[in-house]
């Protein structure tokens, strides 16, 4: 598995400055943790990655594969998506949603009876399963959209802030989730709790003002910059810092 990404610029109105703007970068070893403070492009990137957005310029290939090229589609079948905020049909249950996703993906009946079984299970969904989306809690919400990217088995897994609004219990399951989805997928997480991507990464990359200013692996980043403590937050400002200097 790979994202390779090339000469990126994503802007949104043009003569601004781009939102993203990246020369070269390579993901391959997941999970990979993205982060950055408000603003630095986080979103942006991986909207790029996810095939919704196209850039102004650039290249992005998965698995060798242009994803805004003649091999787009087969390209962005492998990608499961999870964005920062995403409404669902309000009189849809949780499992008619999921099922109307596999149906999109051209996954048949009874893998998708399985598949969304799976997923419901993984994010801790079971007892709201036949709820309709209208009645969930904002976290219920998000972990149902943690589901949705999850339910087409992807080899490319895009999570925009996937823990925010969740309690600690339900933090701790989606760590879990990615920690064990690095293994068969490259898993890439956006957040801005450091705790949480230094638990499960294996490697991060810092962007600011939409380019990449660090890219490593998440245990000597945070041995190297996070001072006698080892903490991953002050690892994080320390890099920021660097940045602005
Ligand atoms: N829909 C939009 N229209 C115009 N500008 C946008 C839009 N979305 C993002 N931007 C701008 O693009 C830049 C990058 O925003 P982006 O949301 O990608 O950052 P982020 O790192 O995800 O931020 P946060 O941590 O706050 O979610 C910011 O300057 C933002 O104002």
């Amino acid at each position: 598995m790979s994202v390779v990404v090339s000469g990126l610029r994503c802007s949104y109105r043009s003569g601004d400055r781009p939102a993203v703007s990246i020369d070269s970068l390579e993901l391959t070893a997941g999970p990979v943790g993205l982060v950055g403070v408000n603003g630095a492009g986080k979103s942006t990137l991986l909207r790029t990655l996810a095939g919704a957005r196209r850039p102004q310029h650039g290249t992005v290939v998965i698995d060798g594969k242009e994803l805004y090229g003649r091999h787009g589609r087969t390209a962005v079948q492998g990608v499961g998506y999870m964005p920062q905020e995403i409404q669902f049909p309000g009189e849809l249950s949780v499992t008619q949603v999921l099922r109307y996703l596999c149906w999109l993906r051209g996954i048949r009946s009874r893998a998708a009876t399985t598949r969304c079984a799976q997923v419901i299970d993984a994010v801790g969904l079971i007892g709201q399963a036949d709820q309709r989306t209208r009645q969930l809690s904002g976290g219920m919400r998000r972990r149902l959209a943690l589901a949705a990217a999850l339910v087409s088995e992807p080899r490319v897994l895009l999570l925009d802030e996937p823990t925010t609004g969740l309690d600690p219990e339900q933090r701790a399951g989606v760590r879990r989730i990615v920690a064990g989805f690095g293994e068969e997928c490259l898993t890439v997480m956006s957040s801005h709790v450091m705790e949480d991507v230094a638990s499960v990464t294996a490697t991060i990359v810092v962007l600011h003002e939409g380019s990449v200013h660090y890219q490593g692996v998440t245990d000597a980043f945070v041995a190297e910059r996070g001072g006698p403590e080892r903490s991953p937050e002050l690892a994080f400002l320390s890099t920021i810092a660097r940045s602005k200097s």
